[in-house]
């Protein structure tokens, strides 16, 4: 069956699956007053995710990232894990945490089939950690850290959104930390979403800078994969880590977008910031439907815009990342 593209000829290998709004932060960019049920939130079962992750297979995707809210937080993670890795033209499959429940769980995620994982630390101050994310729990997510590297990942990569008056004095500490520990730190702009545009004028930092810095310190430009995110990555031979930045809001950003995502509620999302879901949890209930399913998926892909509209201020449906999975 053909390969999902857009009108702009852009193919999507990679599917973001979210799979919970719930989140159990309160990071100050995302969920600051934590996550509030509206009615009883009825997420993808396990049949639905593999009705899903079946038909996005049979059309090219080769990559999956289960996402969230937190993900890790749904009782039966393992098993969407393992279902998930049963299917075998998923050649990746990854999940985004904030390592809550990592260091219990590493081991048992990577034997059920999960290979990369991204994990979200936005300082290496505890104190800090603390402010922008609503839980002191530091160590215990630095501890999850060090038990996914132990598990075996193939890849472990850190988060870090960039905060203008909050993190911006941290990348000292974390140059040191990657000298000696083989992750791949990332850091995020901040994008505005329907928080307002407040917390994004006081907070925004852009990764401009960073980038600067790093060349003028001999990081290299790495060529990305066909797959890969959408990180700027950089190497040092004096660095066992590596960085990468993503930067929403530079030129281009939008030209080599390779995925799409799917909400805890069955609604594909054509970019991180649209105007709407499309339903397609009325096509996930039996096998039987997969043709029809994959028809509305080629028939919705061609309405897929050329990139964001953020630098209008149009945030679309997204008031927050946790609601879509990032
Ligand atoms: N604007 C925009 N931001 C994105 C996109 N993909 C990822 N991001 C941002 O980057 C954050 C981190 O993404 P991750 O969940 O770690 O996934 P990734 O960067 O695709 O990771 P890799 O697959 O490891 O390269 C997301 O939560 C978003 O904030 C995208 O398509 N558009
Ligand atoms: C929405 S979270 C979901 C997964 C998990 N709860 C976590 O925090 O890793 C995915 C990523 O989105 C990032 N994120 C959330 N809101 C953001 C925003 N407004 N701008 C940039 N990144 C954001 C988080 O830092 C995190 O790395
Ligand atoms: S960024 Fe992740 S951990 Fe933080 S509030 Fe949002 S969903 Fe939760
Ligand atoms: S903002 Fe939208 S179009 Fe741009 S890379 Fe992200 S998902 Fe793709």
């Amino acid at each position: 069956m053909s390969q999902l593209q857009d009108g702009l000829g852009r193919k999507f290998h990679y599917l973001r699956m979210s799979v919970t709004d719930v989140c159990n932060f309160k990071c100050s960019y995302c969920l600051p007053d934590g996550y509030h049920p509206q009615g009883k939130p009825k997420f993808l079962s396990l049949d639905e995710i593999e009705h899903l992750v079946a038909a996005f297979a049979a059309v090219g995707t080769r990559k999956i990232r289960i996402t969230g809210g937190e993900p890790t937080l749904r009782r039966d993670f393992t098993d969407i894990v393992r279902l998930v890795a049963a299917n075998d033209k998923i050649g990746t499959l990854a999940t985004t945490t904030n390592g809550y429940r990592l260091e219990q769980n590493a081991r048992e995620w990577y034997d059920a089939g999960l290979r990369r994982i991204n994990v979200s630390v936005d300082s290496l101050d505890p104190r800090m950690f603390y402010r922008i994310t609503g839980e002191n729990k530091f160590d215990t997510v630095m501890r999850g850290v060090d038990a996914a590297l132990e598990a075996g990942f193939e890849r472990v990569k850190i988060n870090s959104v960039l905060l203008k008056g909050l993190n911006d004095k941290d990348l000292p500490r974390f140059l040191h930390w990657i000298k000696h520990t083989p992750i791949d730190l990332r850091f995020i702009e901040l994008m505005e979403t329907g928080l307002g545009r407040d917390y994004f004028n006081a907070h925004h930092l852009a990764g401009g800078a960073i980038k600067a810095r790093l060349l003028a310190e001999g990081w290299q430009y790495q060529t990305p994969a066909p797959d890969d995110g959408p990180a700027q990555n950089f190497s040092h031979p004096d660095y066992q880590g590596r960085i990468g930045l993503i930067m929403p809001y530079a030129k281009n950003f939008c030209a080599s977008c390779n995925r799409l995502r799917v909400s805890a509620k069955g609604k594909l999302h054509l970019c991180l910031f649209t105007e709407a879901g499309i339903d397609l949890r009325d096509l996930l209930q039996t096998r039987a439907q997969q043709g029809e399913l994959i028809e509305r998926l080629h028939a919705q892909l061609q309405h897929k815009q050329a990139t964001h509209m953020l630098h209008q201020g149009l945030t679309g449906v997204t008031q927050h990342l946790a609601s879509i999975g990032g």
